[in-house]
């Protein structure tokens, strides 16, 4: 016994070093790049061919087979891809998802590319290099561990490399050549891929597919030491590799034995799921989304057609090619849940193909039982559906290169512990429903099931939850902010998704007439999306053209043309625009009739005074605390806006429709709001004193000291807040925000004003203290439900969705927020002054003054009681500031409650009724 233990202990260590020079070339290519390698399988897949090329087939010495490979092609691997792929996309300043892309597009390329030159049989016969010792094997991956620890700690190119990781800017400012830094990085990455290769050859199967995606598993060694600890590195990759051999001794009885050896086999598995899932800080937070898809507009009609009488030929073709075609529109089906995952909702979805297999899976084990199979693809797509939440619920927390790891290993492990099961897919059948047995109708079936989701999809995209999927894309904060529920709108997309691959994978399943596992093996999920991505993630014909490329150029003898296409298109993104926005786009014509379209501007020139004071009127009476100012209400009155004014307590609460716009909406211009004739805040005035209310732009005080003051609607109570590192960056800072009046919020730089402001919007919890909004405690609520509970806010740095038209944007405000009145959409428009053509135009084509407009329509949209503006006037010129100072004071005028953290004094001293100032987390009493 002792002996067995010890044999395995010693194989396990054998798998354990392997694993660790994964580990370590992978956190010395993320350390020096920045990019977490997924093609490191493939680089060693083909460093392993290439080795057993030189030596097997040409014959070569091996120790000189092994210096050429490890020493020129490995290395020569990693210049190429540095040079070619991943540093053109990084000097444009594309973001972290486009590398994931490219790697993903290597990945494929790579496995593509073997496939094609060496065929896509196994192996057995690779070159052996230090023979059954995995002591040889251990030390060479100690000394190699060691090397790479003194040349980061003692060299120059450690201090650089250092330098570089913490702030590659700062470090080429500083003359370090990053350039150099990343080249040797990428370099000696692909040298310990290639050593990984050539150790692991021999001993595992070797074809363009197993290593790759073995090597994909041992990534958990890298994850586990958080991307940056060698020794841990070592160490987690080795007890995995010894307890994984120990395991194999195990045989339980019953049902649990396959499990066991299920486990013990895929230990790495495991490791991958539990260290994505559990180890946090893989990766950034929102900055690394998938960036908003780029002129991916309307489809014209006649594209549509072409695309429909295309697909109808194949009911012309016999034999083979029908038999082949069949693959298509089912596999158009899968890759349209990538569409509603990752092309509207900007989620990085890599495991897409275990919910097309589960589909399979499920239908045949159902048609198995007796139920009919087009029932059988129903409730199976049902079954499969919720299960999107196994990679939609690591959604919620994770984004970009984190989420691309936690559906990855969710593809794996379904893949390996479901497909790869005997007692789970042993003799399994799959037959074609009654009367489509034949190629012809079964292929007529399909496509009717592919219009039918094509027509489902495109309704999606146009209605509410679409456009909600696009913020959430654009600017996951800004989406929140605007009432979206961002967790359950994840949660949907990949329900949704899940279901739409479920029902493509089962109709594939049909049309081959059988369950394949390895048509849904993980590395197809790669493919198929960097497929969807390299077309145009967010357009419907992208599944299409996508499921015709793959399934065409994999019809002849040799596969692999379609990945290695396919590679080198994702190695192009960010470069190259995706291929469906080559294609003719139809007319900009609006894309959203408004119900209430208004008539054109009834007198040029003319500002339309009332019309912001309606739609932002709170649905009910106002009622003592909300109800404005008497002078606002005068000032308001005695606009000279033509316009009847309703007398108090009788103001519509949904705003009459047709007002005419202004000429400056017409040309996309600053608005001319309502109060501003009446309004004195452009006059200057004298700043108010700190922390002591005032009249607001010279106002007569008597007004307001003949009201009664109204309550504080919003309140921080005694907030505390301290960041992760330390820094208390609040300290008791309380703070009464009452309606009518601005309360302008100033002081230097860190002083913790940001701090403050995201507390009462929800961004921040407080470590201590309660935020209340009329005396109930919201302090627990989340951003987006203080947004429908009527606290609305914009960003300091612009968050307003690119993808959308300026209208979809203050549309989305209108459906997310407080009051859903569609109709206030149309008046937020017309009072930022964007009522005009600029309604229609994508807001990623505006400048920064107009973007500023977009942001405070839709936050007006929502018809907020309480108004929270973070440094409103950056990037604004004067009249800019001007025209905003104007809109804010009569908003306040309107009874809004207003916040405004600004450090431009002009704007609050003309704007501001109360005048807070901060410093160092307190404010000044
Ligand atoms: N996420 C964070 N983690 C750690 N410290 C932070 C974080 N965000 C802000 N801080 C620190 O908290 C303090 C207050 O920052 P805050 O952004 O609230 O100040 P501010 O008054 O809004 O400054 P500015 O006018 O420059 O935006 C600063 O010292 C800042 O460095």
């Amino acid at each position: 016994m002792a002996s067995l233990t010890y044999d395995l202990a010693l194989a396990g260590l054998a798998v354990g070093s392997a694993a660790a020079l994964t580990g370590i070339g992978l956190i010395v290519t993320y350390r020096a790049t920045g990019v977490l390698n997924l093609a490191h399988g493939a680089i060693a897949m083909v460093c392993a061919y290439v080795l057993r090329q030189l030596v097997v087939e040409w014959g070569w010495p091996l120790p000189l087979g092994v210096l050429v490979t490890l020493f020129v092609v490995a290395p020569g691997i990693g210049f190429v891809l540095d040079r070619a792929v991943f540093r053109p996309p990084a000097l444009a300043g594309s973001n972290p998802a486009q590398t994931l892309v490219a790697s993903i597009g290597v990945f494929v390329l790579l496995v593509g590319g073997a496939a094609l030159v060496w065929g896509g049989g196994t192996r057995p016969d690779a070159p052996v290099l230090f023979g059954d010792d995995p002591w040889t094997q251990l030390a060479a991956v100690v000394l190699l561990a060691c090397l790479v620890g003194a040349v980061t700690r003692w060299t120059r190119f450690g201090r650089e490399l250092r330098a570089v990781v913490d702030n590659r800017s700062l470090a080429m400012l500083g003359g370090i050549d990053a350039d150099r830094v990343s080249a040797v990085g990428w370099s000696f990455g692909a040298f310990t891929a290639g050593l990984t290769g050539v150790l692991l050859a021999p001993y595992v199967r070797l074809d363009p597919y197993g290593m790759p995606l073995l090597v994909v598993e041992v990534i958990a060694v890298a994850v586990a030491a958080r991307m940056r600890s060698l020794p841990v590195a070592i160490v987690t990759a080795l007890a995995i590799g010894v307890v994984q051999a120990q395991l194999a001794r195990f045989h339980p009885e019953g049902w649990a034995g396959p499990l066991v050896q299920a486990v013990g086999a895929n230990l790495f598995v495991v490791a991958l799921l539990v260290a994505v899932l559990v180890v946090p800080g893989v990766g950034g937070r929102g900055q690394d989304a998938l960036p908003p898809p780029t002129g991916e507009g309307r489809v014209p009609g006649g594209v549509w057609v072409t695309a429909g009488v295309l697909f109808l030929l194949p009911l012309g073709f016999a034999g083979s090619d029908l038999q082949t075609s069949v693959q298509v529109p089912a596999l158009a089906i899968v890759l349209l849940s990538l569409v509603v995952v990752t092309g509207r909702g900007g989620q990085i979805a890599l495991g897409q193909a275990a919910y097309a297999g589960l589909g399979a899976l499920f239908t045949a084990l159902l048609a198995a039982g007796g139920v009919p199979e087009l029932a059988a693809l129903a409730l199976a797509v049902l079954l499969v559906a919720p299960l999107g939440l196994l990679t939609g619920w690591p959604a919620i927390r994770r984004h970009g290169l984190a989420l691309a790891l936690a559906t990855l290993a969710v593809g794996v492990a379904v893949s390996r512990f479901v497909f790869a099961q005997p007692y789970a897919t042993a003799g399994l059948e799959l037959g074609r429903p009654a009367g489509f047995g034949d190629d012809r109708r079964y292929y007529a079936l399909e496509l009717v099931v592919l219009a039918g989701c094509l027509v489902l999809v495109a309704a999606l995209r146009r209605g509410r939850t679409g456009r909600a999927l696009a913020a959430l894309r654009d600017h996951e904060a800004g989406a929140e902010s605007a009432g979206v529920r961002v967790a359950g709108l994840k949660l949907l997309a990949f329900v949704l998704g899940a279901a739409l691959a479920a029902l493509g994978g089962g109709l594939l399943g049909m049309g081959l007439r059988a369950f394949d596992p390895q048509a849904y093996d993980p590395l197809r999920g790669l493919l198929w999306f960097a497929a969807v991505v390299v077309l145009g993630a967010d357009s419907l014909l992208s599944p299409l053209a996508a499921a015709v490329l793959l399934v065409g150029l994999d019809a002849g003898t040799r596969g692999g043309v379609a990945a290695a296409v396919i590679g080198v298109l994702a190695t192009l993104v960010g470069r190259v625009p995706p291929l469906t926005t080559w294609l003719p786009r139809a007319d900009e014509a609006p894309r959203h009739p408004s119900p209430g379209r208004l008539r054109p501007s009834r007198r040029p020139g003319t500002a339309d005074l009332s019309a912001p004071r309606r739609p932002l009127a709170p649905a009910r009476e106002p009622s003592g605390a909300d109800r404005p100012a008497p002078a606002a209400r005068r000032r308001a009155a005695s606009a000279p806006t033509g316009e009847p004014q309703g007398a108090p307590g009788q103001r519509p609460s949904v705003p009459p429709k047709g007002r005419p716009g202004t000429t400056a909406e017409a040309a996309g211009g600053p608005p001319t709001p309502p109060s501003v004739a009446a309004h004195p805040a452009g006059k200057a005035v004298p700043p108010g004193k700190a922390g002591t209310p005032r009249p607001a732009g010279g106002r007569p005080a008597r007004s307001e000291a003949a009201a009664s003051p109204p309550l504080a609607r919003l309140r921080a109570h005694g907030l505390t807040l301290t960041y992760p590192g330390g820094l208390t960056a609040l300290d008791s800072v309380s703070l009464a925000l009452v309606p009518g009046r601005v309360t302008a919020l100033v002081g230097a730089n860190g002083a913790g004003k940001s701090t403050l402001f995201d507390c009462l919007a929800g961004a921040l919890r407080p470590t201590r203290g309660r935020v209340t909004l009329d005396g109930v405690d919201i302090t627990d609520r989340p951003a987006h439900v203080r947004t429908r509970l009527g606290i609305a806010r914009t960003f300091q740095r612009l968050a307003v969705f690119p993808s959308l038209t300026v209208e979809e944007n203050v549309r989305l405000g209108a459906e997310q927020g407080h009051v859903r009145d569609p109709a206030s959409a149309e008046y937020s428009l017309r009072l930022l002054g964007l009522s005009g053509a600029v309604r229609h135009r994508p807001a990623a084509d505006l400048t920064t003054g107009t973007l500023r407009r977009v942001e405070l329509a839709r936050a007006l949209a929502g018809r907020p009681h309480t108004l929270l503006l973070d440094e409103p006037s950056a990037g604004l010129d004067t009249a800019e500031t001007d025209a905003l100072a104007r809109v804010l004071a009569a908003l306040a005028a309107d009874g809004l409650t207003v916040l405004v953290v600004e450090h431009d004094p002009d704007l609050v001293a003309g704007l501001a009724h109360t005048v807070h100032t901060m410093e160092g987390g307190r404010i000044v009493p």
